[in-house]
């Protein structure tokens, strides 16, 4: 499904993703985890093809990516960092926007059903600026599972997040999950990642430095103490 060979990015003279190759199959839960600064949003960015690799090959089912707007890709869903929400606009009207630009047919009841499942039914009509950040986010994961992608890139979505929202995303990965959607997530929240992801992939200073699966007998001690293995990797 996914597969970067070789992936570099430089930005000026430094360089953030360094010759990264992986392969993540359809269906497959993957959580990134990595310090700050290891290049897990840039990585994430270059496979959304938000930005364009330095060097290295990104393909999603077999065919190599382009730059595009990523916005538009029909099966490709992206959570960054920022929201991709219009702040004077509802959800109801920033999710049917979206549902247009995907080409939704009929969305008006894929809408009710999100918006009712992030909560917000009561706020529908209200505009996006006047929210809380847990409630930005839980529209702009809305947003970005709207068109049912079969391939759902997320950075950091439990930011913001209270327990019971945390909750309901959880459910909602488990969900796509069942409908073979690949979900790949960068996230710092090790408990909240054991519930939902199969495999986990640590990113240091711009590489790969472990990959290892979370079978039902990895505990999440092993998984700490997996991400916090020291490993000197020399630029
Ligand atoms: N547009 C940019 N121009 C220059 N440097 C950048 C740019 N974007 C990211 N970087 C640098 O690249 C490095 C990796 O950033 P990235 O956001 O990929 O890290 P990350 O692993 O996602 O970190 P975090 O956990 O803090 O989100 C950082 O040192 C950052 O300052």
């Amino acid at each position: 499904m996914i597969e970067t060979g070789n992936l570099t990015k430089a930005m000026g003279e430094k360089l953030i993703v360094k010759d990264v190759s992986l392969t993540i199959g359809r269906g497959e839960s993957v959580a990134v985890l990595g310090p700050n600064g290891a290049g897990k949003s840039t990585w994430l960015k270059l496979v959304a093809g938000l930005i364009r690799p330095t060097s290295g090959t990104i393909s999603i089912n077999g065919k190599k990516r382009k730059q595009d707007s990523y916005l538009q890709q029909k099966d490709l869903g992206y959570l960054g960092h920022q929201s991709f929400l219009y702040d004077q606009f509802s959800p109801y009207e920033n999710l049917m926007y979206y549902a247009k630009l995907y080409g939704m047919k009929h969305p008006q009841k894929r809408i009710d059903e999100l918006i009712e499942r992030i909560n917000l039914t009561y706020f529908k009509h209200e505009p996006v600026r006047s929210f809380s950040r847990g409630m930005v986010q839980r529209t702009a994961i809305a947003r970005a599972i709207l068109h049912e992608p079969e391939l759902l890139l997320l950075d950091e979505p439990h930011t913001g997040l209270d327990q019971q929202s945390k909750a309901w995303f959880s459910a909602m990965v488990q969900d796509v999950k069942r409908n073979g959607t690949t979900v790949v997530m960068v996230t710092h929240e090790f408990d909240q990642m054991m519930n939902v992801c199969d495999r986990v992939v640590v990113f240091r200073n711009g590489r790969v430095t472990e990959d290892a699966s979370v079978s039902a007998a990895t505990s999440l001690t092993e998984v700490k103490e997996l991400y916090d293995k020291q490993q000197v990797v020399l630029a």
